[in-house]
């Protein structure tokens, strides 16, 4: 597994990458509040549905380990928890990881059993359940995410529409889904992974991802990091990529993550994952959308319905502070040489896109991979059938 972690933590402690300050600088912030988490993943210090559901349910963890929670009685306890959950959950609104952390740790908290312990001990217990199950989250993201990859190169080398001489595979990845988007390993990026260390990769290219950069900034630094063949791209160069056989002879499939996959299959993930789909479709590639299950969404039923974020016009009119574009807060008479009022281009910048199930060829998860039935649809009760049947019934 990679060495670089996006999340240190011990009880009672959290530390997590500033991920904008990468791939120039590698510093950890600590984070100690449900404020300071809010504020790490709206300005995208973390990013990566995973890696933000975990932020948030760890450091509420720490917030309550420290004594956050001042609650005489044990039902406002879980009123406060409930609280700081649901501030959490306005950080970033299209992952639904976030959404489903928080569901499960409001159950977890409300199953602690009150009448057996008494009003005086049950504030403490529900305060350590809380504690343990965001622990457990943290955990079991990184298994997750080793069956992702296993699920995932295995069915990928059963299906490839094409192979290298030596039987191995060519792959295109988006934005980053590695272990700078999960507890460790990654899921698109960690099937690339899993590939690699079984010898089946032939080569791994990576788009830039504008505007945030995370393939250019993130993913390359990954590869690079673990010496796993690459090369990087811009998004505008990927149809060129798939048109020229010389260079990208072998490239079997796109695999990218998920921020959100709906019930029909219709998913949410980085802008500029539609138009990769629509590409792989044109030129005879698989597309593969790795999400653990709890990237998947069983109450909403089509892509229509994903409220998709859109961010600030400075993360696409600058990098790094560079002025790029025209935004209005850089006078560009003396760089244009005119006397120029102020001039501020709009500027449009969903920071996801929805990719149609039609053109997913299989979603990856922990519990198995998941392709279109005869109807043309994806069904999701194989992977999940206690969720499936909670929400969609029998
Ligand atoms: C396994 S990460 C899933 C998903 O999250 C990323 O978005 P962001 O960097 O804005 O948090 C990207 O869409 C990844 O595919």
């Amino acid at each position: 597994m990679s060495g670089l972690q996006a999340i240190r933590y011990t009880r009672g402690k959290l530390e997590v990458l500033d991920q904008l300050r990468l791939p120039h600088e590698h510093h950890y912030d600590t984070i100690s509040t449900s404020e300071e988490a809010f504020d790490c993943i709206k300005t995208m210090r973390v990013r990566g549905a995973p890696a933000i559901a975990i932020v948030a349910a760890l450091a509420h963890g720490v917030e309550l380990y420290h004594g956050g929670c001042k609650a005489p009685i044990p039902t406002e306890a879980i009123s406060y928890i409930d609280s700081r959950l649901d501030y959490l959950k306005q950080s970033r609104p299209t992952a639904v990881d976030l959404t489903n952390a928080i569901t499960h740790l409001k159950a977890v908290v409300r199953a602690v059993d009150i009448a057996a312990l008494g009003d005086a001990a049950a504030p403490s217990a529900i305060v350590d359940a809380y504690i343990a199950a965001a622990e457990e989250i943290f955990r079991k993201d990184t298994e997750t995410n080793l069956r992702i990859g296993e699920h995932g190169s295995r069915w990928l080398l059963a299906n490839a529409p094409v192979k290298s001489p030596e039987g191995k595979v060519s792959v295109l990845t988006h934005c980053n889904t590695g272990s700078l988007a999960t507890s460790g390993h990654g899921t698109a990026l960690g099937i690339i992974r899993s590939l690699h260390s079984a010898g089946n990769l032939h080569h791994a290219f990576c788009t830039e991802t504008r505007p945030y950069n995370q393939g250019s900034r993130l993913t390359a630094f990954e590869l690079v990091y673990e010496r796993i063949p690459a090369t990087l791209i811009t998004d505008s160069m990927a149809g060129a990529l798939f048109a020229t056989k010389k260079v990208g002879s072998h490239i079997a499939a796109v695999i990218v993550g998920a921020d959100r996959v709906v019930r029909n299959g219709d998913t949410a993930n980085k802008v500029g994952t539609y138009a990769l789909a629509v590409l792989a479709r044109y030129h005879g590639i698989k597309f593969i959308v790795a999400a653990p299950t709890t990237s998947i969404d069983l109450q909403t039923t089509t892509g229509a319905d994903i409220k998709i974020e859109e961010r600030k016009p400075e993360e696409l009119t600058q990098i790094s502070g560079a002025v790029v574009g025209a935004d209005g807060k850089v006078d560009i008479s003396r760089t244009v040489r005119v006397a120029t009022a102020h001039q501020e281009i709009a500027v449009w910048n969903p920071a996801f896109d929805v990719t149609p199930a039609d053109l997913i060829d299989a979603v990856v998860t922990e519990q198995g991979v998941v392709v279109k039935g005869e109807s043309g649809s994806f069904d999701f009760r194989g992977v999940m059938p206690e969720r499936w049947a909670a929400v969609v019934g029998q």
